[in-house]
């Protein structure tokens, strides 16, 4: 496949959607139509409608497997319908999440384990990796009351987990840099916005000089 494909990664309330609104906005102004946006869950009809359920905060019953194996689900048909498609037409795309969130939130926050996590997605992925991954690191405690205090949109059923959870999120995303240094690229998300973006973009640039 001709395209790039970068993924962002963080604990809720590390500020992805802020620093993708800011960076989307700059690498539309050279890409045009050859740069895709798009997010996990979600990104095309289907995999918007099984995100819905996920995160919908009424359903409360929802087995820890299940909720993997609908994450899984939803990837799978944005990999085929949405990102494949891209990357084959040579465009440049940026998934707002990927496999990596699977591995944290459910492999450790769920505490199903990382690798059955990891396994159970090869099904959906088919060993297709991002070729950068830029992961936004914040201690939960500051994530969990950025979304208190700030957010004004949706408060899904993930955010309002206990700290412990988001704890071992974070933790399995730590153990996922150590596992793979070339891949993933840590950014520290505590600072300040324009901090943040300068060495997002730095980031990207040693993978990509020409990115901007
Ligand atoms: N560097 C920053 N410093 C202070 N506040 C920030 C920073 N980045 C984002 N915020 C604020 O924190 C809140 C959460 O940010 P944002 O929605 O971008 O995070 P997110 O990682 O996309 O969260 P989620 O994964 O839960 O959707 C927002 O209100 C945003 O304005
Ligand atoms: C892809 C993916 C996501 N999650 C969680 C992480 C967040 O809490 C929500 C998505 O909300 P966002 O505001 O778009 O970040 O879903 C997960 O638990 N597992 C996954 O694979």
């Amino acid at each position: 496949m001709n395209g790039q494909f970068i993924s962002f990664e963080g604990p809720d309330g590390a500020g992805k959607t802020s620093v993708l609104k800011a960076i989307g906005e700059e690498l539309r102004v050279k890409y045009g139509d050859n740069l895709m946006l798009t997010r996990e869950p979600g990104g095309n009809k289907i995999s918007e409608s099984i995100r819905n359920i996920i995160l919908d905060p009424i359903n409360t019953e929802m087995d820890v497997r299940t909720e993997a194996l609908l994450y899984a689900a939803a990837r799978r048909q944005h990999l085929m319908e949405t990102v494949i498609p891209a990357l084959k037409a040579g465009k440049l795309v940026i998934s707002d999440r990927y496999v990596d969130s699977s591995v944290a939130y459910q492999g450790g926050g769920r505490e199903i384990g990382e690798q059955a996590v990891w396994q159970m997605n090869q099904f959906a992925i088919d060993g297709l990796e991002p070729d950068l991954t830029v992961y936004l690191d914040i201690e939960s405690e500051e994530g969990i009351r950025r979304i208190k205090t700030h957010r004004t949109d949706e408060i899904n059923r993930l955010d309002v987990e206990a700290l412990e959870f988001h704890q071992r999120v974070r933790k399995s995303y730590l153990n996922l840099l150590e596992q793979n240094p070339e891949r993933i690229k840590l950014v520290d998300a505590s600072q300040p916005l324009d901090k943040v973006l300068q060495d997002v973009k730095e980031t990207m640039l040693q993978k990509y000089p020409n990115l901007f």
